[in-house]
């Protein structure tokens, strides 16, 4: 089965953003993902609800919201109104996952977890079940355009192995520097869903660079 690809918006034309979304739309992204920074839980700052709701408004894919801020619980609900379809959370971020990820769902959301790339996912085990989707990142988060952090692919297939032996149904997606090279490599390792920001937006041909992601 194909990968799912999310584009993400963090490395579009923000003074072109309408037009950046129609794309995506006109594209076989199956997702928009939407990177929240707060430049406390990562150096820097993006965007908050204002813009994801402006998103939302000319959006046709579900919005996949990447929450890096800290104490996220006071904004779950401000985001699912933005139009959030998943909303992940950071691990690093929560004192108590379990009920972070039961607000997400009573609010109508999928429920994600990210995970930086010095977390084992071995910190999953007792939650997974409950988790939508977990979000593999493979640069440090705050910043697009970084370099794959290759330990990326034992992590994914150690995560994989979890999720089976749970019977869990989570989604496994892969965030930062995604691109050709390493896509084939991340789906055979057990990827389900693909985050590019540079990749996509900085190519001549952005519908034509998805469709390729989309066909490996
Ligand atoms: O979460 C992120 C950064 O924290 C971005 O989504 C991620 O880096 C994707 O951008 P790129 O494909 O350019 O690496």
């Amino acid at each position: 089965m194909p990968a799912k690809i999310a584009p993400s918006i963090l490395a579009s034309d923000f003074a072109n953003l309408q037009k950046e979304v129609e794309m995506l739309n006109a594209s076989e992204a199956d997702y928009i993902h939407v990177d929240i920074m707060d430049g406390v839980f990562v150096p820097n700052i993006s965007f908050g609800i204002p813009v994801t709701e402006a998103i939302a408004k000319h959006a046709k894919k579900p919005l996949d919201v990447h929450l890096m801020i800290v104490d996220p619980d006071r904004y779950l609900e401000a985001f699912r109104n933005a139009g959030a379809e998943i909303i992940s959370v950071h691990y690093e971020a929560c004192t108590h996952l379990h009920r972070t990820l039961q607000g997400i769902k009573q609010l109508g959301a999928q429920a994600g977890v990210a995970i930086n790339p010095h977390t084992s996912v071995d910190l999953l085990e007792d939650v997974i079940q409950d988790i939508d989707l977990v979000c593999v990142m493979s640069v440090n988060p705050g910043f697009g355009g970084q370099k794959f952090i290759e330990n990326t692919y034992q992590k994914v297939r150690k995560l994989k192995q979890l999720i089976e032996s749970k019977g869990a149904k989570t989604q496994i997606e892969i965030d930062g520097g995604v691109n050709l090279q390493n896509a084939p490599k991340l789906i055979e390792a057990g990827a389900d869903v693909l985050v590019a920001g540079s990749f996509v937006f900085s190519s001549l041909k952005p519908i034509e660079t998805i469709a390729e992601l989309k066909r490996l």
